[in-house]
């Protein structure tokens, strides 16, 4: 595939991705074309593509978030395609690198950006002026949130053990399955956490159509917690904001606690959440310029 604009690396606490801008809709690419991208040995490696694109040019979209786009006025839409080629509605570490992307491209003026997803219109707020390459943070406020209030699903892993897991809608699909609240109990929880295989996808019962992204979290301290996840259409990863974002909120219905830091493999964010809100702040950093041949 060729893309006749920049194409670079970034990350967001090491969830990677490939980020171009494609203003006139020009490089849509295919489910193959996304794969070759994103294999780690034959393509430049990546957890995923985002393609920020206008409004007029994303499919798979919901007609009501299309017209709310529009309404909102957004200049860009970040398209977002998981490693195996699969659309998803969002991508929280994504918005953050697309953010950074945008600002050092000079294609978003300094400030706080409204970018689009196929979840919604998602306001970016830099933490600090963002300056070239390197690590930036930025806080982004991802709106409703909706959430079961019981353990309604069973997640088996690889190694045999099952735990009940809880449905949380962030745009898109998460169980996710808190393994103590008691912080006595954080010991044994890390250890349950670190020693799961997570090499295969968990089996949810009942899995959910459209399949799902699981996560598992050990509560160390009030408002601290540490989380691995196993993301729809891609594997584990070393980091899933939209993740983050349902482990707290799954957090604060156990424990009343609104305000959570949370570990994953690729760094620690910060994630608040009230009735209506959640926010996730962490880094986004841009790595590497690449020409794809
Ligand atoms: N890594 C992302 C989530 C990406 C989409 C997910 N795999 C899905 O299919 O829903 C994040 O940072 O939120």
């Amino acid at each position: 595939m060729t893309i006749a604009s920049t194409v670079m690396k970034g990350h967001g606490t090491g969830n990677d991705f490939i980020v171009y801008a494609d203003p006139n809709g020009e490089y849509n690419p295919t489910v193959e074309e996304v794969q070759q991208l994103c294999d780690r040995h034959f393509g430049i490696g990546a957890d995923g593509v985002l393609r920020l694109t206008r409004p007029e040019y994303v499919d798979h979209i919901d007609k009501n978030i299309a017209q709310a786009l529009q309404d909102a006025q957004v200049q860009w839409v970040m398209d977002y395609r998981n490693a195996d080629g699969s659309i998803a509605q969002m991508c929280g570490n994504g918005t953050r690198v697309s953010a950074l992307f945008l600002h050092t491209q000079g294609l978003s003026p300094q400030g706080p950006i409204a970018l689009g997803t196929r979840a919604g219109v998602k306001v970016l707020t830099p933490r600090g002026a963002v300056s070239g390459l390197g690590e930036h943070v930025y806080t982004v406020a991802m709106g409703q949130w909706h959430a079961s209030s019981a353990a309604e699903h069973q997640i088996s892993v690889h190694q045999g053990s099952v735990f009940d897991g809880r449905y949380v809608d962030m745009g898109n699909p998460h169980i996710v399955t808190v393994l103590n609240t008691d912080t006595n109990q954080w010991q044994r929880a890390e250890q349950t956490l670190r020693e799961l295989d997570l090499s295969v996808a968990p089996q949810v019962t009942p899995g959910l159509e459209e399949g799902q992204n699981v996560e598992f979290v050990a509560v160390e301290a009030p408002g601290l917690a540490s989380m691995r996840v196993h993301e729809r259409g891609v594997g584990e990863t070393l980091s899933c904001g939209t993740g983050l974002c349902a482990s707290a909120i799954t957090l604060r219905a156990q424990t009343g606690i609104d305000s959570w830091k949370i570990r994953i493999l690729g760094g620690t964010v910060q994630v608040d959440v009230d009735e209506h809100n959640v926010s996730l702040t962490g880094d986004a950093q841009l790595v590497a310029s690449v020409t794809l041949l």
